[in-house]
C-alpha cells in the first residue's frame, strides 16, 4: 500500500494559524505583542532566505519582528553586545542567531550568551538541560516540529521503537530527548553504528537527520514504518536543464515510500514546520515572561 505523505507545509499553516490566534489573544485581553529579533551574521545565501521567512512569517502571525543583518566580520564583542541588548528589551521575547556562524565566532559562546527564557531556538545549554530531565524548557524547532507531525499522525507515539540517524546538538540529540520523553524506545545511529541497515529495519519510526543525500535506500525500512526525513541537500539537477538544482532528502524517497506506512517529503515536510514551531515558541516565551497560561498543542 502507498505511504501517506505528511504534508508539512498544510500543517506548518495549521500551527501558524493557532499562533496567529494567541498573538491576537495576547494584544486583545492583556495589551502584549510578541516580539522575535533574528540576529543573522554574514551573507550565507541559504540564511538570508530563511531570515527574510522568518520576519514575514513572524510579521503575518501579528507579533513584531526585528532583523539585525552584520557584517560576515562582525567581532564576537560587537555581537554579545547586541545579544545583550536584546537580552534587556522588554519587547523582545524571543532572540535567536541564525546559524551557521562565521568562524571566527564561537557558536556555544554567542548561544549560550541569549538569555535562555529568550532563546527561541532551545539551543542554550540551560534549555538542553531542561530539556534532558524531562523539565519544562524551550524546545529546538526542527525536533519540535517532527513530534508534533508524528503525535497529529499517530495520536500516541508512546511504546513504539524510534531511531534517530544523526547526533546533532541541533537536530539528532534534542529529537531522541523528545521520542523518549514521549515514551518511545529510541536509538540514536551514527557514523560508527554497526549494521546500520538492521538497527533502522526495528524501527517503527525512523527520523533522517544526517544531512547525506538519499542516505537511506528503502530496503532500510520496515514495511508500515512512518519516516521523518529532515534532510534537506541542494544537487545539480542536469535533468531539469543546465544549471538547475533540486533539493533532496536524507532518505531516497521512492524506495522508502514504496515500504513506509508514512514519510514526510523534501520539500514541503519538515522544513515548513520549523519556522511554525519558531513562532509557536515565540508565543510560549512570550506568556511565560508575561506568567499567562501557555498556548495548547505549541509546545512540547
Ligand atoms: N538558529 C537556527 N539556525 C538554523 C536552524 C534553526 O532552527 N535555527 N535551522 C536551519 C535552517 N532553517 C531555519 O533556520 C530552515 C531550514 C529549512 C526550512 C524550509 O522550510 N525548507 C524548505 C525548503 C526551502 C528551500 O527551497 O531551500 C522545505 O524543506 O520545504 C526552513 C527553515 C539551519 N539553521
Amino acid at each position: 500500500m502507498a505511504a501517506t505523505v505528511i504534508d508539512g507545509k498544510a500543517f506548518a499553516a495549521t500551527v501558524r494559524g493557532k499562533v496567529g490566534e494567541h498573538v491576537a489573544r495576547l494584544k486583545a485581553d492583556h495589551g502584549i505583542t510578541p516580539g522575535l529579533a533574528v540576529v543573522l551574521v554574514g551573507e550565507d545565501p541559504a540564511s538570508q532566505v530563511y531570515v527574510r521567512s522568518k520576519g514575514k512569517m513572524t510579521v503575518e502571525v501579528g507579533m513584531k519582528s526585528v532583523e539585525h543583518r552584520l557584517d560576515a566580520d562582525t567581532s564576537e564583542v560587537d555581537l554579545l553586545a547586541l545579544i545583550d541588548q536584546l537580552n534587556n528589551d522588554p519587547e523582545i521575547h524571543g532572540i535567536l542567531c541564525q546559524l551557521p556562524l562565521p568562524k571566527h565566532l564561537d557558536e556555544d559562546l554567542v548561544i549560550n550568551s541569549i538569555s535562555p527564557a529568550k532563546d527561541v531556538d532551545g539551543f542554550h545549554i540551560s534549555n538542553v538541560g531542561l530539556l534532558g530531565t524531562g523539565q519544562k524548557s524551550m524546545v529546538p524547532c526542527t525536533p519540535l516540529g517532527c513530534l508534533m507531525m508524528l503525535r497529529d499522525h499517530h495520536g500516541s507515539i508512546s511504546g513504539m521503537d524510534a531511531v534517530v540517524v544523526g547526533r546533532s546538538n541541533i537536530v539528532g540529540k534534542p529529537m531522541a530527548q523528545l521520542l523518549l520523553n514521549d515514551s518511545c524506545t529510541v536509538t540514536i545511529a551514527h557514523s560508527r553504528t554497526k549494521d546500520l541497515p538492521d538497527v533502522v529495519r526495528r524501527a517503527d519510526i525512523v527520523v533522517a537527520a544526517v544531512g547525506r543525500p538519499e542516505m537511506i535506500p528503502g530496503d532500510w525500512i520496515k514495511e508500515g514504518a512512518t519516516v521523518i526525513d529532515v534532510g534537506i541537500n541542494r544537487l545539480d539537477a542536469p535533468e531539469k536543464g543546465e544549471g538547475k538544482t533540486k533539493l533532496v532528502g536524507d532518505v531516497h524517497y521512492e524506495s522508502c515510500a514504496a515500504r513506509a506506512g508514512a514519510i514526510t517529503p523534501v520539500p514541503g515536510g519538515v522544513g515548513p514546520m520549523t519556522i511554525a514551531c519558531l513562532l509557536a515558541n515565540t508565543v510560549t516565551a512570550c506568556c511565560r515572561a508575561n506568567g499567562l497560561d501557555e498556548p495548547e498543542g505549541l509546545t512540547a
